[in-house]
């Protein structure tokens, strides 16, 4: 289902960091097309060496995206290195953490734009399983003073991925995927899209920032939920999908709802710039 891409069509330009066990960068892809010479700007993601063994999970999350097709989905061109679109500002926990000063009605719009690619998947039965603000790329930043929205690309999914590489997800990873992280269920997606609205609303900061890895699997084991929003219905919002009970947790639709009556609360207007976060 990859067309295929030939290495010398590909430039590598600068590199934009790396994630756990890959490294990012900037680059080309040249195509010829009808005797016409394009060249697409791609984000080219490597699996660093001593990770080749994860290959067939890295294949696998990027041929599950390739199949289908969403406005919020990534697009994902090919795989020996994986070559994606380039999204033009990046992941949004650093835009976030960049910016600061976003308005809630554009933390609600984003918020609003991942629940249907949510919604989406859920539809076609397929669970993400790596649901997080750094995950979310911006393709617009959008401008309030020009009418103009945010725009959100949902990246890389995190299917069967090392028990090591799941507890390096606390506390978006749902707590019975540490039981069994085999069984990815739709739910799972549900208690990340409740930690990544916490991060929406709190600068991007990441929830249990600096708490190591004994005090995260206490946070779970004690039933805690992450400091709540002044913003109540908010806050219910998050713990609705952050409930240990995986059949308690809100549909999409019922998410979609929620965030919809949030949109129109009075809270909105009043907070028009950014409140500091609570
Ligand atoms: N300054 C800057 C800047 C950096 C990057 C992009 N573009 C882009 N496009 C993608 N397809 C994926 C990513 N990306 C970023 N971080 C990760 C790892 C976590 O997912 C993936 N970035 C645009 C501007």
């Amino acid at each position: 289902q990859f067309h295929m891409i030939k290495y010398e069509d590909l430039r590598w330009c600068e590199s934009l960091g790396q994630g756990s066990f890959t490294r990012i960068f900037k680059g080309s892809k040249i195509d010829i097309r009808d005797g016409e010479r394009h060249v697409t700007d791609v984000l080219l993601k490597e699996l660093d060496a001593n990770h080749k063994n994860c290959w067939e999970s890295f294949f696998e999350a990027a041929s599950l995206m390739s199949q289908i097709s969403h406005k919020h989905l990534l697009l994902v061109y090919g795989i020996n290195v994986m070559v994606q679109e380039f999204v033009k500002c990046g992941a949004l926990d650093l835009f976030l953490k960049r910016e600061g000063s976003v308005s809630v009605s554009w933390k609600l719009d984003v918020a609003k734009q991942l629940a249907s690619a949510l919604n989406f998947l859920e539809e076609k039965n397929i669970t993400h399983g790596n649901i997080c603000a750094k995950n979310l790329l911006l393709a617009r930043e959008g401008d309030a003073s020009q009418g103009s929205s945010p725009f959100i690309k949902l990246s890389d999914p995190g299917i069967n991925v090392a028990m090591l590489v799941v507890l390096d997800r606390i506390p978006w990873v749902a707590p019975e995927v540490l039981e069994a992280p085999e069984r990815l269920e739709l739910e799972c997606d549900k208690w990340s899209f409740g930690a990544t609205l916490w991060e929406l609303f709190n600068g991007g900061q990441a929830p249990l920032q600096g708490l190591d890895l004994e005090r995260k699997l206490q946070f779970y084991e004690t039933y805690k939920q992450l400091p709540s929003s002044e913003w109540t219905e908010l806050a219910d919002l998050i713990s609705q999908c952050m409930n240990y009970q995986p059949a308690f947790r809100p549909s999409c639709r019922s998410i979609i709802r929620q965030l919809n009556s949030l949109i129109t609360s009075d809270y909105v207007i009043l907070h028009a710039a950014e409140p500091l976060p609570d």
